[in-house]
């Protein structure tokens, strides 16, 4: 029976992929806070968001994930004013060659703290009522990407800890489950290239233009994979403007062997 899912915290939620969870989240009934360092972009899509789904149904909490105080404190209002969140979505995100320790910090080390966070409040085992972690990685967590090493080593640690989580064999018995996000690139913000954001710029832009780019909304209809259907442990969901998404488990596979 599928787990019933009525509440989620999606981080960098104010604007581009997460802003689009966030709504078909809203749209499902399901219940969502988001996060976001940009305070007024935030305010202005939780505006928009409670005038459409109502005040209960939607919060904002203005939070930086790179502080993990921060992000326990906005986890904890979540649960706060909703009782249990149900989803953590690890969705903040830079891609710029320039800040190293930033990138590492907000696309890495916040995704693993902010699962950390989400799981201990989740565990059965220590009475919570389960959940599920989906972080948000990337096609350049799967290959190598010349032009952006730095981004694509963030996301191959991210893909790797989604690995690790979804392979414990005690995740069942704590109501655990993980999934992970690995789109290829989309029309949103972070794709606004110049020169110190990507090495050799003229090459990516190239690769760019050749393998296309996605929607928001395919995006989205990869994402949603993970809300609804049951077993979604170790599920990589892959998104390309070539194939549309495509769900890979190398869990369940050598479960088959
Ligand atoms: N758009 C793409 O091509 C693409 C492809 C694959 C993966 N991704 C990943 O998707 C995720 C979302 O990116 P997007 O494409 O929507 O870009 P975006 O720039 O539109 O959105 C990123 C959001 O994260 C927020 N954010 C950044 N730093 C933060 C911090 N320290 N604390 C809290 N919030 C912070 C931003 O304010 C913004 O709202 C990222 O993890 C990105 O790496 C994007
Ligand atoms: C640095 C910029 C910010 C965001 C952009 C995005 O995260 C970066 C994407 C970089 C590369 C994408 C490559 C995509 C290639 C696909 O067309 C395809 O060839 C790979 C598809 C699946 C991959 C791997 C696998 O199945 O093993």
């Amino acid at each position: 029976m599928q787990q019933l899912i009525r509440t989620a915290f999606v981080t960098g939620g104010a604007q581009g992929l997460g802003r689009g969870f966030s709504k078909a989240l809203l749209d499902r009934g399901i219940k969502v806070c988001f996060a976001d360092v940009q305070a007024s972009v935030g305010k202005s899509t939780e505006t928009e968001f409670k005038s459409l789904y109502g005040d209960d149904k939607v919060m904002f909490c203005h939070c930086d994930v790179t502080s993990v105080n921060n992000l326990e404190d906005s986890f904890n209002a979540a649960v706060k004013k909703f009782g249990h969140v149900d989803l953590m979505v690890n969705n903040a995100g830079i891609g710029d060659e320039s800040k190293l320790v930033q990138m590492i910090s907000i696309n890495l080390t916040a995704a693993i703290q902010g699962s950390q966070i989400a799981l201990e409040h989740m565990r059965k085992d220590k009475g919570g009522r389960g959940g599920r972690i989906i972080n948000v990685a990337s096609t350049a967590g799967l290959i190598g990407v010349y032009f952006s090493p730095r981004y694509c080593a963030s996301k191959f640690g991210l893909v790797g800890y989604h690995h690790s989580m979804a392979s414990n064999p005690h995740a069942k018995e704590m109501g655990l489950q993980f999934g992970c996000l690995c789109p290829a690139f989309t029309d949103t913000a972070i794709i606004n290239f110049d020169e110190t954001k990507m090495d050799y710029y003229d090459e990516g832009l190239k690769f760019l233009e050749a393998i296309g780019i996605n929607t928001v909304d395919a995006v989205v209809d990869g994402f949603m994979h993970f809300v609804d259907n049951d077993d979604i442990n170790g599920d990589i969901v892959t998104v390309t403007a070539q194939r549309g998404f495509q769900v890979k488990n190398k869990h369940k596979r050598k479960a088959h062997l």
